[in-house]
């Protein structure tokens, strides 16, 4: 037995809902980028979680629901109030995800239509929770939810209390779109993972928040932010780059496992980060980003992927950088939960082995004489 270090091309499950092949993405067999351009985010998460686009009717019906849901118990709330104000937003996700468990009553339902129920409520849920932990953290009240608008829209609209204008909704909605499902990525591989063991679907989805929250996964797009920050300048990006590409350290937002020839969603990413940069009269961003990628790609040969452009985008819209995460989160718990859905349908216990490569022949030494 020979392990494939990070199981590196190695198969793991069957599935209908994303393919990522010869460079194409695809959600249900639909080009990312004929979603992107024309597709709202509900629209996707239907499609993810039911295989087709919704009707006219289908899609008005599930938009009343996520309205419907996206009210979070008040307790789950009261715990957010509990939580430290320097707390990392990704464990506070996690853990008031986890506690939301705690109080639905059909959380331990194995039954289809109720996790088909419950799928739709961590989608409501999950905007809710993170505008929740960002107000309370300033010493803001939450905002409640609004119903009859889309997720980005309620998102945006309960993390600062104000209308977003129609440019901040589409840009966030597309982004959403770019973000809700790839394949057998690390998160979506522990949600499936947990919920093998016919464990509960919140428990796959507080599994996956955990896995996203690294940096060599979801977490690259905070820790892009990061790296913006401290370069400052655009006069400042070739020093920076050049020494942390001289002392081997990673670029964060670029390379990836599986794509090779470049990510399909960053040319989306950085056309909005372009069309933003306009419309906010501040191009600094944009071009450091533009300039990071010269670099990084004529040195390197590695390519921007899904986070690297999301980081300026988002920072133009005005959101705190360590709410970039979560953000990714919101779109893609609609990913995990119909990756839940479909694992659960013909379901097996996740179980890989493992080579040995300890030590062997030992004989147990009483505690005195070791
Ligand atoms: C939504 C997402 O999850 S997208 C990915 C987000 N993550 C990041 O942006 C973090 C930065 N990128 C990386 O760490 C990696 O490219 C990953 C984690 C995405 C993919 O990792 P792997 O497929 O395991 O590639 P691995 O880390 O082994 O890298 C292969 C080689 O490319 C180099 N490399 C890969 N990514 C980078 C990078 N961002 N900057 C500099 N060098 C890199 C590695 O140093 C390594 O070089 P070596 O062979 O000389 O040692
Ligand atoms: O697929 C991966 O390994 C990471 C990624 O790009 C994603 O989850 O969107």
């Amino acid at each position: 037995m020979t392990a494939t270090k990070g199981l590196e091309g190695i198969v793991a499950a069957s599935s209908s809902i994303s393919s990522i092949i010869d460079g194409v993405l695809t959600y249900r067999g639909y080009n990312i980028d004929e979603l992107a351009e024309k597709a709202s985010f509900e629209e996707v998460a239907y499609l993810l979680w039911n295989g087709k686009l919704p009707t006219q009717s289908e899609l008005d019906a599930l938009k009343s629901q996520l309205g419907e849901a996206a009210t979070v118990p008040s307790e789950v709330i009261d715990g957010l109030r509990l939580y430290p104000k320097g707390a990392n937003s990704m464990a506070a996700l996690r853990t008031a995800i986890s506690s939301l468990a705690l109080y639905d009553a059909e959380a331990n339902d194995p039954g289809k239509e109720a996790n088909y129920r419950k799928a739709i409520k961590l989608q409501a849920q999950m905007g809710t929770v993170i505008a929740a932990f960002a107000r309370l953290r300033q010493g803001q009240e939450p905002v409640a939810p609004k119903s009859g608008v889309g997720v980005a829209h309620n998102f945006l609209y309960m993390l600062t209390g104000e209308e977003p204008s129609e440019v901040a909704v589409t840009a966030l909605d597309k982004a959403l779109v770019l973000h809700a499902d790839h394949e057998l990525n690390a998160s979506t591989f522990a949600a499936r993972v947990t919920v093998a063991t016919l464990s509960d679907i919140y428990s796959g989805v507080t599994s996956a928040i955990g896995a996203l929250k690294g940096p060599l996964h979801g977490g690259a797009n905070e820790a892009v932010m990061v790296m913006l920050d401290e370069i400052g300048t655009l006069d400042n990006v070739e020093p920076y780059i050049q020494n942390k590409l001289n002392n081997k350290e990673k670029i964060m937002g670029f390379g990836h496992r599986v794509y090779r020839t470049g990510d399909p969603r960053a040319k989306h990413l950085q056309q909005m980060s372009k069309n933003l940069s306009e419309l906010n009269g501040d191009s600094r961003l944009y071009d450091m980003s533009v300039r990071i990628e010269e670099l990084v790609t004529g040195q390197k040969g590695l390519k921007p992927n899904v986070d690297f452009y999301s980081a300026s985008c988002y920072t133009l819209l005005g959101i705190p950088r360590d709410l970039f995460t979560p953000i990714f989160a919101i779109s893609r718990v609609s990913g995990w939960t119909a990756h839940i859905l479909e694992q659960l349908a013909d379901n097996r216990l996740i179980r890989p082995r493992a080579e040995y490569v300890g030590p062997v022949d030992q004989h147990y030494v009483a505690i005195a004489q070791r």
